[in-house]
């Protein structure tokens, strides 16, 4: 290793672009002390550097400090010392300088905690070999994939290649065990959110605020300066100094954990969506503009103590923040007085169109920060008085990471620490009561299915038993349903329905490993139909019922089922059923194309690169054509929704009968179409980026529907466990549904059933009855949980304000930004009001087959009479 004696002993590795290696904590810190300091570092300079240094942070020295890279050869090198030319991430590898320090945990002596984030957690800790006090952040590398380590190591390298008063650097980070320590200067006032929610828990006053803002903004000018997108402005990243210094924190680690998720199995529910742009939301292509949106909130949290929408759980704050208008100050409802100054620099930042925000440079201008003060006001105004760090009542945010297995997966990392606490104590609650909710829901379900299995063995005997050449019959399982909620995308999914009329049908439906496909896409909203092969190798795909929504999961389309997350806020729901047995059943098949699809207009293969988003297609019924975003526009809400009861496919199929559907073929799909600014993005995207990098969104919610496998089952009898063999058409008011069997003219077989089996199949239809009304309560819970239904009186008046829609057309509609949100509202609605329906309609069935049941024991009680 090379190493120099003094500043003036450079080694250039390179003549571009140049960088020395300076000491961050001026000519008396330890950490540059000579002898101290063995071996020492390469130094990298490209030409005789500037001597400059850290105005804020004392660096005179050009003593050299450089981190080590332990991230499997990552070389940090810290305190560069060259004004303005940091490079661009990831660093340029003949940069990379080595050193000896911080690279041990022995070194360090560790103290308390002083902050919780959403990926790491941060301590106090003394460097023993210079008696120095430092912060660690520690992070989790088990909960991140090798690519997202890489990605640390690029932002972490940025970290400690920055060089400016405003921005935190790192002086080193390593790895211990499977953990990351990242060492950065102790900074004694802690974090704006923290100062705020020790002393200021409704806000600081204005020039208070215009001094951070100031200095933030400087950061923030200089890292877009050098081409780099913060992504995670906030008050919680903003840390001030003992002498008032602000400096931006965070750069990027966290984000870019977060940037590519978890695996693809799993679920996250990371971060709070508060602070981000909606283009970024969207994911569409976004630029540093996003920082400046993030700026807009952050002034609004520092001047009412907590970010617009902190108190809605993310999901809400998504919707609201992409339909409705943006974020303002209340000026009359705060506890400070604020002036228009204020109020117009922060409807600057908040403007929905990125290219209308102004740059950092730019606003650095605004009038507004006139009234900044120097750094040492702050001391004055709000260190003055505040209990040092560790003395700060603090509330500890777990990381939580809850898995579920086997039957449903849910990880809710949340990172709403920086709404009040109350807020996000009920944000947290309902999350889990939401949770809670679905994982009973599917606890129901899959008992129901049990029943229903259970059933089936029970009449599958009695057939045996008493048919002499029983017919040979299909009971298709519920259909399996793939629901995928994520945003960026907007899409709900349902794909179009083939055709296969009369089609003698094997069903097969093998157990699937769900693959983990990396997706860009966020906010997308779909629901896959199941996918069937049938004898003669085709594949055709049928919608599933409403109710199917929420109870059934598709266990075909491995492609899409797990994904990577992309993103900071990121939900990603999958339940997952075991499957009970695993044979061949045919079945004489009738089946019309099913009604609605609303999908993207990509095969989710395609979703990696898909760039558009909130497109509305009408797509064609055939399961394997993609729609195309040439078809017209069909929004949302007109799309009429047909319900296709759950357990009639069954009893259709289980009797014998022909499935025959009594719906239309109407196929849909939604999306919204790229305007021609989006296409020439998307042009532009496809193309090798160069330049300023570009950020993909990173955020996403995903929800997703998986039954990793499915039972399949051949059966002698043909009847459906919701179906009895008693069913007659003689009183069909008993039963609401068109299909059900009471109205499918099936005949009475008496003989069929098997006296002793009646208690047991009464026994049976009860308990449906019973797990059918708790299933229709817990959709109601969730219904009302999501509160979907007062977004789509919002997205109604919305709509009545802005006037009726343009019927659709053949001409593309071109949509404002979140407008099909609501409408996805209304179908998510829609849906559970049909699974509400549907559950009703079982019901009635059931109280039916009771009903006759109850008749067959009285008739079997007079024949022994
Ligand atoms: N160098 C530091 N000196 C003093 N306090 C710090 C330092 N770094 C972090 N903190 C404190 O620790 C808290 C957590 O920091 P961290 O960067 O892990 O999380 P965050 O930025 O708040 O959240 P996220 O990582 O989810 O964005 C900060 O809010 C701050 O209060």
């Amino acid at each position: 290793m090379m190493t120099i004696d003094n500043p003036d002993d450079v080694v250039s590795l390179n003549t571009t672009p140049s960088f020395t290696v300076t000491s961050a904590e001026g000519p008396n810190d330890p950490l540059v002390n000579r002898t101290a300091f063995p071996p020492r570092p390469i130094l990298v300079s490209g030409h005789p550097s500037s001597s400059s240094s850290f105005p804020s942070q004392g660096h005179s020295s050009r003593r050299s400090i450089s981190g080590s890279d332990i991230l499997n050869g990552l070389k940090i090198m810290t305190n560069i010392q060259h004004e303005n030319s940091m490079p661009t991430s990831p660093v340029p590898s003949q940069l990379v300088a080595e050193t000896h320090i911080f690279n041990n945990i022995d070194d360090f002596e560790m103290k308390e905690a002083i902050g919780y984030g959403s990926s790491a957690i941060v301590y106090s800790a003394i460097y023993r070999p210079f008696n120095k006090r430092v912060a660690i952040k520690i992070i989790d590398l088990d909960m991140f994939e090798r690519n997202q380590i890489d990605e640390l190591r690029r932002e972490t390298s940025l970290m400690a290649l920055s060089k400016h008063p405003n921005v935190l650097r790192v002086h080193g980070s390593f790895v211990n065990g499977s953990k990351l320590y990242i060492v950065t200067p102790y900074l004694t006032g802690g974090s704006c959110l923290d100062i705020m929610k020790t002393s200021y828990p409704e806000g600081l006053d204005e020039i208070s605020i215009a001094t951070i803002l100031k200095q933030a903004l400087e950061g923030i000018a200089y890292m877009h300066k050098n081409g780099h997108i913060h992504r995670d402005v906030k008050a919680g990243n903003l840390l001030m100094d003992e002498d008032g210094t602000v400096l931006l924190a965070d750069f990027g680690v966290s984000s870019s954990l977060m940037e590519t998720g978890e695996r693809g199995m799993r679920k996250t529910f990371v971060g709070t969506p508060c602070w981000m742009a909606p283009e970024v939301m969207e994911q569409a292509s976004y630029d540093y503009k996003a920082d400046i949106w993030s700026f807009g909130i952050t002034s609004i949290e520092l001047a009412t103590g907590h970010a617009p929408f902190a108190k809605h759980p993310p999901l809400k704050v998504l919707m609201m923040t992409l339909s409705n208008d943006p974020p303002t100050l209340c000026r009359e409802t705060t506890k400070n007085k604020f002036s228009k100054t204020f109020k117009e620099m922060i409807d600057i930042c908040l403007n929905k169109d990125p290219t209308k925000r102004p740059s950092a440079e730019k606003l650095l201008q605004h009038a507004f920060f006139r009234q900044a003060k120097k750094k040492d006001y702050l001391v004055k105004s709000l260190l003055a008085g505040l209990p040092s760090l560790d003395q700060r009542p603090r509330k500890k945010i777990p990381q939580r990471h809850v898995t579920i297995t086997k039957t449903d997966e849910w990880d809710f990392n949340e990172d709403d620490t920086e709404g009040d606490e109350s807020a996000q104590s009920n944000e947290q609650q309902q999350q889990l009561q939401q949770q809670q909710q679905l994982q009973q829901l599917q606890m129901q379900q899959q008992q129901q299915h049990q029943y229903q299995y259970q059933y089936q063995q029970q009449q599958q005997q009695q057939q045996q038993q008493q048919q002499q050449q029983p017919t040979e019959a299909i009971l298709p399982q519920k259909p399996p349903v793939k629901r995928h909620i994520s945003f960026g995308d907007v899409v709900v999914r349902n794909p179009p329905q083939p055709s296969h009329a009369g089609t003698t049908m094997t069903m097969t439906m093998q157990s699937a490993e769900i693959s983990a496909p990396t997706r860009k896409s966020r906010f997308v909203i779909e629901e896959t139909s199941r996918e069937y092969t049938d004898t003669v190798g085709q594949s055709s795909t049928r919608s599933a019922s409403p109710s199917a929504y929420l109870s059934e999961f598709d266990s075909r389309d491995e492609s899409s089922d797990g994904e990577v997350k992309k993103g900071r806020f990121s939900v990603n729901h999958q339940l997952s059923r075991q499957p009970s047995s695993n044979e061949p059943l045919n079945v004489h098949f009738a089946e019309e194309p099913l009604e609605r699809s609303l999908y993207k207009t990509t095969s989710q293969d395609n979703m990696v690169d898909r760039k558009s988003r909130f497109e509305i297609v009408a797509s064609p019924p055939s399961a394997s054509t993609v729609p195309t975003p040439t078809v017209a526009p069909i929004p949302l809400h007109v799309i009429p929704h047909h319900t296709v009861p759950l357990s009639r496919e069954n009893s259709m199929a289980s009797a014998g009968f022909p499935l025959t559907r009594e719906i239309s073929t109407n196929s849909r799909s939604i999306t919204r179409f790229a305007t021609d600014k989006e296409r020439e993005k998307e042009a532009v995207e496809s193309q090798p980026i160069q330049g300023e990098p570009r950020k993909i969104g990173r955020f996403e919610l995903t929800g997703g529907i998986v039954e990793m496998n499915q039972r399949t089952e051949r059966i002698e009898g043909p009847l459906h466990p919701y179906e009895s063999p008693l069913t007659t058409t003689s009183n069909p008011s008993l039963s609401s549904s068109p299909t059900s069997s009471l109205s499918r003219g099936q005949s009475i077989r008496l003989g069929s059933v098997d006296p002793p089996a009646v208690p047991a199949i009464y026994s049976q239809l009860e308990e449906l009855m019973r797990v059918n009304e708790t299933q229709r309560q817990l959709l109601q819970e969730v219904c009302g949980t999501l509160n979907i239904g007062g977004a789509k009186h919002k997205a109604t008046e919305q709509r009545k304000v802005s006037g009726p829609k343009q019927a659709p057309s053949d001409v593309p509609e071109i949509r404002p930004l979140g407008e099909d949100v609501p409408s996805t509202l209304d179908t998510l609605e829609h849906l559970l009001q049909m699974s509400i329906r549907e559950n009703t309609s079982l019901q009635r069935e059931n109280d039916a087959l009771r009903l006759e049941l109850e008749q067959l024991k009285q008739a079997e009680a007079n024949g022994r009479l």
